[in-house]
């Protein structure tokens, strides 16, 4: 694709192209790129391209927009699961083409994360892109596919530089807040500063019209919802609803940490939220009277744990159980019923103790696990309009 193609359009079609927001987004090719034919490397027996840098994507995505195709862009760190894949399907139908980027994002993991342990399956996850693009070519409800995989190095996301982590380190970070300071940002003070960051460099790169979040992070979808509003990007947000376990767990890259003993209590937060919300169903509005019956639950599951033996039990720490403004993330003592609320929690799974031998104890021998989970208390207009 090159400019004389665009030059070459009829001049009403080359104009309308031309005033498109998203033209003005892409900056222009260097003749180096320009002549480049080279294709990039596909996920085997798939069309699926894989990009690892950023103007062999763009040379792609300038096609995309020629052609008038859609893209909807799903940000994942890889570790492919079916809340991941969820968000694809959703794009697939709403979209010509889903861009899938992967990449561990250096800058949203505290120095003292995981983030040299953080599971990386890329050949699973191509396996699973190309079964679901089969799955989605298959289903005549789609408008579209599985188009390209972005799987950049930290040198191509980073170009000034490896990233700092601390959280007085120097660089170019986006910051919301206050929105990225509460909750998940006061535990994890660099995360939504990353998290942005990563997210400002994708929108750029990828110029999506559409991007993909699962509720499961909803503070997340908070964040990049006013990033996307103050910055005035040109993307719509959308949040996919959070996949789960059959026994309430909310699907998490991070849960092959867990390992077979603390995942029969990683239920804890899910249950813990879910009688909050039956509070909420009751008519409850106050904070306590939500709140009060999801704490008194955690409390109760961790006693029981105390009564049993150190090799058969599990610790965990309640960090947080929130009860939230929906565009805001801050606390409330009232739940307004003509406008809902968000209620979730974190717990940190702690190591197991008196491990037995041969007990399977998870990735990486089974390290500190948080957990996040959020169910959404509806308005009566969300609750009508079901
Ligand atoms: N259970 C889920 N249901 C729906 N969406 C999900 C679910 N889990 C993750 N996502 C979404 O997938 C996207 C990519 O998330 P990510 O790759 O970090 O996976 P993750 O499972 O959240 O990993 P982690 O365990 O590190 O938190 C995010 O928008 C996230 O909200
Ligand atoms: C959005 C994201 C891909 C940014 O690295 C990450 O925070 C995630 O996977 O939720
Ligand atoms: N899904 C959120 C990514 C993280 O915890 O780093």
């Amino acid at each position: 694709m090159s400019f004389r193609s665009l030059s070459a359009l009829p001049p009403v079609f080359s104009s309308l192209v031309r005033t498109t927001s998203i033209v003005s987004r892409i900056p222009p090719l260097t003749s180096r790129f320009l002549h480049s034919r080279k294709r990039a490397p596909v996920i085997p027996h798939t069309s699926i391209q894989i990009f690892r840098e950023v103007p062999e994507f763009r040379i792609w995505r300038r096609k995309q927009l020629l052609d008038h195709r859609t893209i909807g862009l799903v940000p994942t760190m890889g570790a492919l699961h079916e809340g991941h894949l969820s968000l694809i399907r959703m794009a697939a139908a709403e979209n010509h083409n889903v861009v899938v980027s992967v990449y561990v994002n250096p800058t949203q993991f505290g120095v003292h994360e995981d983030l040299d342990s953080y599971p990386k399956t890329w050949e699973k996850d191509c396996e699973m892109l190309k079964r679901l693009d089969k799955e989605i070519a298959g289903d005549g409800g789609n408008l579209g596919k599985v188009a390209a995989v972005f799987a950049p190095t930290t040198d191509v996301m980073y170009p000034s530089g490896p990233p700092s982590q601390e959280v007085n380190g120097k660089g170019s970070f986006v910051t919301i807040t206050p929105a990225g300071e509460l909750l998940e940002g006061a535990s994890r003070p660099t995360f939504f500063r990353g998290v942005a960051t990563v997210c400002m460099k994708l929108f750029n790169i990828v110029t999506p019209e559409k991007v993909y979040f699962g509720q499961k992070d909803v503070q997340q979808t908070v964040v990049i919802r006013k990033m996307v509003k103050d910055f005035c990007l040109g993307t719509d947000v959308v949040v996919g609803a959070t996949q789960r376990e059959a026994d309430g767990l909310a699907l998490s890259s991070r849960n092959v940490y867990l390992g077979t003993r603390r995942r029969k209590i990683a239920t804890v937060l899910s249950k813990a939220l879910r009688v909050a919300e039956a509070a909420y169903g009751r008519g409850c509005r106050s904070r306590d009277e939500i709140l009060g019956p999801a704490n008194e639950l955690t409390k109760l599951l961790l006693r029981e744990q105390y009564q049993l033996e150190p090799h058969e039990r599990v610790k965990f720490e309640v960090d947080y159980l929130s009860l939230a403004d929906l565009d805001t993330m801050e606390e409330l003592d009232e739940v307004d019923s003509t406008r809902g609320a968000i209620l979730s929690g974190a717990v940190k799974m702690l190591p197991v103790e008196s491990p037995q031998p041969g007990e399977d104890l998870g990735l990486s021998d089974g390290p500190a696990v948080r957990l996040i989970d959020n169910i959404i208390l509806k308005s009566k207009q969300m609750a009508s309009s079901i």
